[in-house]
């Protein structure tokens, strides 16, 4: 693959928890535009890959780049400034503000003009035209003034991806973005994500396969550390080693 496709590439990643190898010398490209899964059974090293990448611990060995910047030692914050940002945390949303509000929030710090937060109604709601633009994204419209407090689950998820909207970010990384989901949201989100391809590109960790399959251009499997395999979802769901990884264990 062209490296210069390619937003983000890692190369011999590799981290260990005292003797145990988490993640044993993984080579990934991702494609600017695609939606890229990260699977495998439970265990194989997803969540510790995904925080590696998303720069939450550092890597025993291996260097990751991201636009062909290294960003293998540089903190999350930096990264997020260069247009990598992590989503999905419903923590980031604050729970007393409604939905309107926290995307405004969020806007301004990406405009880091938060020192005008406190300046006049009127200078507030030149974020207006960009808060529905985004609230519509998501499907929030009638919701637009409730507490994010009083959101269902689904909804706050779909508000923090908003949030995350809000900040332009060329990368979208997202954690199992459907988990505690009914099926409604699932719907929705899975939509969401699609529509998010070309402008964006994401990197998400998911164990709901019919969605991976439904959504992704490129997936990454994972076992017990190693990547055993890459492609569409038909090239992988055919691969032996992936059959039998899955055969093996629950879903994950
Ligand atoms: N901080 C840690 N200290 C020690 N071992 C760890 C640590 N984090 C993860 N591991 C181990 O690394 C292995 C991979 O874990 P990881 O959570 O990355 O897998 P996963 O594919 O995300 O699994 P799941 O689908 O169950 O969430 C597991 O055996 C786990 O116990």
């Amino acid at each position: 693959m062209s490296t210069s496709s390619c937003i983000l590439e890692a190369r011999g990643l590799r981290k260990s928890f005292g003797g145990f190898v988490a993640v044993s010398g993984v080579d990934l490209d991702v494609e600017t535009g695609n939606i890229h899964a990260l699977i495998g059974p439970n265990g194989a090293g997803k969540s510790t890959l995904f925080n590696l990448l998303t720069k939450f611990i550092q890597p025993t060995a291996g260097d990751i780049r991201f636009k062909g910047k290294d960003i293998t030692h540089a903190p999350p914050a930096a990264i997020a400034r260069l247009g990598m940002v992590r989503s999905f945390q419903i923590s980031s949303v604050f729970l007393h503000l409604t939905v309107y509000e926290n995307i405004r929030v969020a806007l301004q710090a990406h405009g880091r003009d938060t020192w005008r937060f406190w300046r006049s109604e009127r200078g507030l709601h030149r974020f207006d035209d960009q808060v529905h633009e985004l609230v519509c994204q998501v499907g929030l419209e009638p919701l637009i003034y409730t507490r994010a407090a009083d959101l269902p689950y689904g909804r706050k998820r779909a508000l923090e991806l908003a949030t995350t909207l809000a900040l332009d970010p060329e990368l979208i990384l997202l954690d199992e973005p459907m988990a505690g989901m009914g099926q409604e949201d699932i719907e929705r989100t899975s939509a969401l994500i699609r529509s998010l391809g070309g402008k964006h590109t994401v990197l998400m960790v998911e164990h709901n396969l019919k969605v991976v399959a439904d959504i992704s251009d490129r997936i990454t499997v994972l076992r017990r550390g190693e990547k055993i395999a890459e492609g569409s979802y038909d090239e992988v769901a055919a691969n032996e080693e992936v059959r039998s990884a899955y055969m093996g264990g629950a879903h994950g």
